[in-house]
C-alpha cells in the first residue's frame, strides 16, 4: 500500500520525504521492523519509541511518524510528524489492513468486570445462529472456532487490526470484542467503526495505571462518547456510572437491570448451583449459571443480541443452551460432597458478588472456604480490600499467592492482611506456595462445603520474577481429588 493512501484520516503537521511509495508493514515496536514498514514512535509508559527510531531504520524502515523528527533525518526515509503518535497508530493500522471493522459488525464491550463473560457469551451466541463470526478477549482470540492465543485483553492497534482483517478475509459477519481501559487510554481501538458497545459495571481497578478512580472512569467513558450514531450502547442502569458513560454519546442508548425499570430487565425466580430459572422481560428461562451479576451478564447479551436484530424468543433459546466461560464461576465436584468454585475474581467488587452469588445457591448449609491472593505490580490499594472482602463472607479464608511478578510474594500477602481485624486474623491463614494453599483447603473441606479458588480462574502460569511457569488452579484441584 502507498504511505499517503495509509495516512488518509491523519492530520500531518510535517512531512519530510516522499509519500508516493510503498509500505509493506507498520509496527509500533523497532524490534519487529522490516524492510519496507513505517515504524510508528510512541511514548510509552517505560521508554520513548523515540529512541529506537535510528534502530528501525537499520531494520528497513522506510518511513516514520513520530511526534518529534530526529536531529538528523536519513537519506531515502519518510518522516511524518504528528501531534500524537499514539492517535495515529490505530488510525495508520486500520487503513493498512484496509478498514476491517467497516467489513463486519464490531461491538464492544467495557466496564470493570464481566467483559470476558459477555464477549464470549455472544460469539457462542451468533455462532449457534449460524454466524461466522470472530472473539477478542483475554482468555484466546478465536477467528470462527480457529484460537489465536491472547497476550493482552484488548491487543496493540496493529496486532488487533491485522486479526480484525483475518476475521473479515475469512467471512466474519461480528466480531466481538473487549475494550481494556488501557487499550482505550492508550488508543489501542482508535481508526476501529463500532455498532455497538456496551458497559458493565464500574468498581476499583488499575489504579497503579490511571491513578485515580475519575481517569479510570473517563477512559471508559472515552468509548462511548466515540460511538457513531448509527450504533447502539447498552448501558447497566444498575450501576452508579451506568447514565455517566453514556451521557455524551451519538449512538442509540439502551438499559438494563434487574432492580429498576430499563428496556431489558430480569429477575431470578431460583437457584441451585447447576443454574437459575429467570425472568426476561417476562419470559421465564432457565440457565446454566449462577450469581446475580451473571443475570447483568446475560441482560447485556440479550439486550445486544435484540439490538442486532434478533427475535427475543430465538435469544432466550439460545441462551439456556450456553455454559460458563472458563474460570468464571466454573465449579468442580469432589468425591467427598464438596463443591470447588474456581473463579477469576481479582477485584474487591468482584469477590464480593462471587461470594453473594456462592451464598445465595448455599443458603447457610455449608461452610464458605476462599483462596485468594492479589497480583504482583498492579493496583497495591486493592490488596487489603480483597482481604476484606474475602473475610466477610467466609468461613475460612487461605492469603496466597496470584501472579507476584517482579514483587516479594509475602509483601503482597502482608499488603492483603494488613486490612483485617485481629478477630478476622483468627479465620485466615497465609500460605505463600498456593498448590500448598489449595490443597490445604481440600484437606478441610467438609461434605456441603464451598471452595472458592479465586484470582487466576483460566490463566495456566503463575508469573515469578518475570517467568511464566506452568499453572493451572482447575489442573491442580482434580490432581488433588483425583477427579
Ligand atoms: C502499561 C501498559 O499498558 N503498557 C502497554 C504499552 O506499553 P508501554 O507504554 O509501557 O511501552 P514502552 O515499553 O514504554 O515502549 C514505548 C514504545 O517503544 C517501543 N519500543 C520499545 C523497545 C524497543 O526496543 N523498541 C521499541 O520500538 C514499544 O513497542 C512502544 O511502542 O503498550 C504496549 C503495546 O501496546 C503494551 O504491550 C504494554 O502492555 C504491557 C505489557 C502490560 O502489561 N499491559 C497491561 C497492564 C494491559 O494492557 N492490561 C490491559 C487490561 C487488563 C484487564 O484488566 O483485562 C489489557 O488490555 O490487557
Ligand atoms: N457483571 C459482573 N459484575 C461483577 N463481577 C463480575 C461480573 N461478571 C463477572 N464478574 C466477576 O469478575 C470476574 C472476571 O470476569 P470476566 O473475566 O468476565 O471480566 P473481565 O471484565 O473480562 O475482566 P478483565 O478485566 O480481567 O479482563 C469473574 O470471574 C467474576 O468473579
Ligand atoms: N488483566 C488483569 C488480570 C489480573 C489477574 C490476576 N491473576 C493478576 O495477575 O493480578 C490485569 O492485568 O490486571
Ligand atoms: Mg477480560
Amino acid at each position: 500500500m502507498k504511505l499517503c493512501e495509509l495516512l488518509v484520516n491523519i492530520k500531518a503537521l510535517a512531512i519530510e520525504g516522499n509519500t508516493d511509495i510503498e509500505i509493506t508493514g507498520i509496527n509500533i515496536d523497532s524490534r519487529k521492523i522490516c524492510k519496507g514498514h513505517l515504524f510508528v514512535a510512541i511514548k510509552g509508559t517505560v521508554t520513548d519509541g523515540h529512541q529506537y527510531i535510528s534502530k528501525a531504520i537499520e531494520l528497513g524502515a522506510s518511513a516514520v511518524l513520530c511526534e518529534t523528527l530526529p536531529e538528523k533525518t536519513a537519506n531515502g526515509v519518510t518522516y511524518i510528524k504528528v501531534e500524537s503518535t499514539e492517535d495515529a497508530a490505530g488510525k495508520a493500522a486500520t487503513a493498512f489492513y484496509g478498514f476491517p471493522s467497516e467489513k463486519l459488525k464490531l461491538i464492544g464491550v467495557t466496564g470493570t468486570n464481566g467483559k470476558t463473560t459477555i464477549a464470549t457469551l455472544l460469539y457462542n451466541m451468533f455462532r449457534k445462529f449460524g454466524h461466522r463470526c470472530g472473539l477478542l478477549s483475554t482468555v484466546c482470540n478465536y477467528i470462527e472456532g480457529k484460537p489465536v492465543p491472547a497476550d493482552h485483553t484488548t491487543p496493540d492497534p496493529i496486532e488487533l487490526n491485522r486479526l480484525l482483517k483475518c476475521m473479515a478475509d475469512e467471512g466474519c459477519e461480528y466480531v466481538f470484542m473487549e475494550c481494556s481501559s488501557h487499550a482505550i487510554a492508550q488508543k489501542r481501538i482508535g481508526g476501529l467503526k463500532f455498532a455497538g458497545g456496551i458497559f458493565t459495571n464500574l468498581t476499583r481497578d488499575h489504579l497503579d495505571y490511571h491513578k485515580t478512580f475519575e481517569n479510570y472512569r473517563d477512559a471508559k467513558k472515552a468509548f462511548f462518547d466515540s460511538m457513531p450514531k448509527e450504533a447502539f450502547v447498552i448501558t447497566n442502569a444498575d450501576d452508579k456510572n451506568g447514565a455517566v458513560m453514556v451521557q455524551n454519546t451519538k449512538a442509540t442508548v439502551k438499559t438494563y437491570s434487574t432492580r429498576t425499570l430499563a428496556d431489558f430487565r430480569a429477575k431470578i425466580i431460583e437457584c441451585h448451583f447447576e443454574g437459575m430459572y429467570i425472568e426476561i422481560n417476562g419470559m421465564e428461562v432457565g440457565v446454566q449459571f449462577i450469581g446475580k451479576f451473571n443475570v447483568s451478564n446475560l441482560l447485556a447479551v440479550y439486550g445486544t443480541a435484540v439490538m442486532l436484530g434478533k427475535k427475543p424468543e430465538d435469544v432466550l433459546l439460545v441462551l439456556s443452551t450456553l455454559k460458563s466461560v472458563s474460570g468464571r464461576l466454573e465449579p468442580l465436584r469432589a468425591n467427598e460432597g464438596f463443591t470447588v468454585i474456581v473463579d477469576y475474581a481479582h477485584t474487591p467488587d468482584a469477590l464480593e458478588n462471587v461470594l453473594n452469588a456462592i451464598h445465595e445457591v448455599l443458603d447457610g448449609k455449608g461452610n464458605v472456604i476462599t483462596v485468594c491472593g492479589a497480583g504482583g505490580n498492579r493496583d497495591k490499594g486493592k490488596r487489603p480490600l480483597m482481604a476484606q472482602e474475602a473475610v466477610k463472607q467466609s468461613d475460612k479464608v487461605i492469603i496466597t499467592s496470584d501472579n507476584p511478578r517482579f514483587e516479594e510474594p509475602q509483601d503482597i500477602i502482608n499488603d492483603m492482611i494488613a486490612g483485617l481485624t485481629p478477630q478476622q486474623m483468627r479465620k485466615t491463614a497465609s500460605i505463600i506456595d498456593r498448590k500448598e494453599a489449595i490443597r490445604t483447603a481440600c484437606m478441610i473441606a467438609q461434605k456441603g462445603d464451598v471452595i472458592l479458588i479465586a484470582g487466576k480462574g483460566h490463566e495456566n502460569y503463575q508469573e515469578i520474577k518475570g517467568v511464566k511457569h506452568h499453572f493451572d488452579d482447575k489442573e491442580i484441584v482434580r490432581d488433588i481429588l483425583g477427579i
